[in-house]
């Protein structure tokens, strides 16, 4: 059975995570079954990684059938067609240079991070913080992208290596070829032999892997953390007036794709005044109105907002010139928007009426339930995460159409029940 993805947030310290994760976590908000899955787990000390629920931003099935008024989601929300789906996120503080030899209990860390199946880097890109995230000036974080992912590689390389004569010695042995050996080494970090398969591809080696030098067994571990690891670049702080030549450096050097630009701390501002009745501001976009815009768009009550002092106003203009203007939103949805996407994470809609996509027992609600799957699920590993051993007797697509349980669900194709 397909397990729940997987989200991995990682950072040294003071780059913004808990930040980023505020905006992300809204335990109050959450039903109450979900709070105790959000709760922190201590398992040994306080330090052990948090366990929280993001809200993930996708198009909702509702919007496709025109029935978004009737939309009304068990978790997370759904407001004109676009949905908020939980995702699990791992929050995996204290990781700093070193930690592959156990620095800041960095192994602990490093296992920890076995389980994710995507990275969140969170990288203050301000430069105001040093590689242990003490205050500083001019600080690059190219450093920090270097460095995180050299203490990825070099912890599986460590393992890898340690073990070569005896790995080799069995290979040679049992004439194995070499995707059953790595995936023998790497199935600890959740890998399948599809990930070692695509990570070798990637490399067309010729040798043999007995003859494998140490350089190859080092691309070969670099190859694989780029499929085990997918991760995405949160380039936090850009309403900080020292992040753009930051910025300009790392797009040099890193794919365009992995990089989201972000003020976590903007996000977090302008929700709380959202909260308390100062501005309307829709999530993930740039818009932002207070009680005067309003009023000159023609709503003459200003919808109900708050009036705003000097200070206050002057404190959102700032922003939406530094961050909402200049880089289209606050960056913050968009993060686990780009992480997703990296994962492949395809949503389904399970219904108990594949007509009317109802939940039953005279409920006029629709689409209540969304399942977030990793991309290449079938529709049989789908139907068993959904409704566990319960005996499957055919499963129905959108317009009541038999689907396949061999088929790959895909998005849009076969919303299934
Ligand atoms: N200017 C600016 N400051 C930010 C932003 N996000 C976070 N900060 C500040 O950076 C500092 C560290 O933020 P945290 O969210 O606590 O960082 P962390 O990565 O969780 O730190 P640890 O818990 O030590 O791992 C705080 O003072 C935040 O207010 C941002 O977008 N812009």
């Amino acid at each position: 059975m397909p397990r729940d993805p997987l989200i991995g947030l990682v950072g040294k310290p003071s780059s913004g995570k808990s930040t980023t994760l505020n905006r992300k976590l809204s335990v109050r908000h959450l039903p109450f079954k979900e709070r105790e899955h959000v709760l922190i787990r201590p398992r040994f000390t306080t330090i052990d990684p948090q366990r929280a629920i993001g809200y993930l931003q996708i198009s909702c099935a509702c919007a496709r059938y025109d029935l978004s008024d009737r939309c009304k989601p068990n978790y997370g929300a759904c407001v004109k067609g676009k949905r908020s789906v939980p995702i699990e996120l791992l929050d995996v503080a204290g990781l700093v240079p070193g930690a592959h030899e156990g620095k800041g209990l960095g192994n602990k860390f490093l296992d920890d991070l076995r389980q994710a199946d995507a990275l969140i880097h969170v990288v203050d890109v301000s430069g105001t913080t040093d590689a242990e995230g003490k205050a500083t000036r001019g600080y690059d974080p190219l450093q920090d992208i270097v460095w995180l992912r050299s203490e990825i590689v070099r912890w599986i390389e460590g393992n890898l290596v340690e073990k070569w004569g005896s790995i080799k010695r069995r290979h040679v042995a049992i004439k194995a070829n070499p995707i059953e050996t790595l995936q023998n080494q790497f199935s600890g970090y959740g890998s399948t032999p599809q990930t070692v398969a695509r990570a070798l591809d990637r490399l067309k080696l010729k040798e043999p892997l007995e003859h494998w030098s140490p350089e190859t067994i080092s691309s070969v571990v670099n190859s694989f953390t780029d499929e085990k690891f997918p991760t995405v670049f949160a380039l936090n702080k850009i309403d900080h007036p020292d992040a753009d030549k930051n910025i300009s450096k790392i797009a040099k050097m890193q794919d365009p794709q992995s990089i989201v630009l972000c003020s976590a701390i903007s996000e977090v501002f302008l929700r709380k005044l959202a909260k308390q009745g100062f501005v309307r501001y829709v999530e993930g976009s740039e818009l932002v109105d207070t009680r005067e815009d309003l009023v000159e768009m023609g709503e003459a009550d200003g919808g109900g907002l708050k009036e705003l002092d000097e200070k206050l106003k002057t404190r959102i203009e700032n922003l939406k010139d530094m961050v909402l203007y200049r880089f289209g939103s606050t960056g913050v949805v968009q993060v686990l928007s780009r992480a997703a996407e990296l994962l492949g994470l395809v949503p389904v809609f399970p219904v108990r009426n594949i007509h009317g996509f109802g939940a039953g027992a005279g409920s006029n609600a629709v689409f209540r339930d969304c399942v977030l799957v990793q991309k290449g699920t079938t529709v049989r590993d789908c139907a068993r995460k959904i409704m566990g051993d319960a005996p499957l007797a055919y499963v129905e697509g959108a317009g009541g159409v038999r689907v396949s349980e061999d088929e790959v669900v895909e998005v849009g194709k076969n919303d299934v029940s």
